[in-house]
C-alpha cells in the first residue's frame, strides 16, 4: 500500500538522519515503528503521511509514486491515511463530537449523513459519557482515544500512530492495543511508532527497528 525504496531523509544541509529505507506497509499489515529517541520515528511516520518528502529515493502510494502527484491530488489520497498525533491536536474550542466529525464536515458533508457513525465511533472507543465534553476537560487517555476517533471517522485504510500511549496508564495503554488490534481485524493496516516495549512485548507483531539512520526489520 505504502512503499518505500531507498529512502534517504535530511533536514537543510544537516546529515542524512534517514539512510536507505526500503520496506512496505502492507493493506491490513500490523507493525510497531520504534528506536532511540531522536531516531526519526517521527520523521518517518511524516513521510508516510506524505506531509514531508525525501531527499532521495522513492515513496509510492497506492501504486503512484508521490514525486509525481501534484497538490491537488494529494487530499484524496490523504484522506485514506489516518494519523493521530503525539500532541493529539484536538480543537479545544469544539466538542468531542465535534472533533471527531470534523474531516466529514471540512469535505462538505450533511451532519444527517454522518451524525450516526460519529456517535457510534465515539462510543466504540469508550467515550460515549465525554460526547459533549470540551477537549479541555479530558484525561490524557480520553483526549488519546479522541483523537483516535477523529483519525479513524474517514475509514482509512491505513492508521499511524505516534507514541499512542505515552500519555496514559499501563492499564489504558493495553486498552488502545485492543482498540488497535480490532481495528485491525476489520481491515485497517496499523503503524504504532512507540519507545514502550511493554506495550510492543504484548504481541507478536512486526518490528520496524530505526537505529543511527537505518531501519532493521523484524518480520
Ligand atoms: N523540522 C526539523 N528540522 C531539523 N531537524 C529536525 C526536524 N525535525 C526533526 N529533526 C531532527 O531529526 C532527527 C529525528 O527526529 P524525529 O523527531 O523524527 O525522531 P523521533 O525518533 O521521533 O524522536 P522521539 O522518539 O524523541 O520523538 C532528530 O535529530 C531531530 O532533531
Amino acid at each position: 500500500m505504502i512503499k518505500f525504496d531507498n529512502v534517504g531523509l535530511r533536514y537543510d544541509a544537516g546529515r542524512e538522519i534517514l539512510s536507505d529505507l526500503s520496506f512496505e506497509i502492507r493493506k491490513q499489515s500490523f507493525q510497531f515503528l520504534t528506536g532511540p529517541s531522536g531516531a526519526g520515528k517521527s520523521s518517518l511516520l511524516r513521510m508516510l503521511f506524505l506531509a514531508l518528502k525525501p531527499t532521495r529515493g522513492t515513496i509510492s502510494v497506492l501504486g503512484r509514486d508521490v514525486a509525481s502527484l501534484s497538490r491537488r491530488d494529494l487530499p484524496s489520497i490523504r484522506r485514506r491515511i489516518g494519523i493521530v498525533f503525539q500532541d493529539f491536536r484536538l480543537l479545544d474550542h469544539l466538542t468531542t463530537y465535534e472533533n471527531v466529525a470534523l474531516p466529514l464536515r471540512v469535505r462538505g458533508r450533511s451532519e444527517a449523513s454522518y451524525r450516526q457513525d460519529v456517535v457510534d465511533l465515539i462510543e466504540w472507543v469508550g467515550l460515549g459519557s465525554r460526547m459533549h465534553a470540551s477537549p479541555v476537560t479530558l484525561s490524557g487517555g480520553e483526549k488519546q482515544r479522541a483523537a483516535i476517533a477523529r483519525a479513524l471517522i474517514d475509514q482509512p485504510d491505513i492508521l499511524l500512530a505516534d507514541e499512542p500511549t505515552g500519555n496514559v496508564d499501563p492499564p489504558m495503554a493495553r486498552r488502545l492495543l485492543r482498540l488497535f488490534l480490532e481495528l485491525n481485524r476489520t481491515g485497517t493496516a496499523v503503524v504504532i511508532a512507540t519507545h514502550d516495549f511493554t506495550l510492543m512485548d504484548q504481541i507478536a507483531a512486526r518490528r520496524l527497528i530505526l537505529n543511527e539512520s537505518r531501519l532493521e526489520i523484524h518480520d
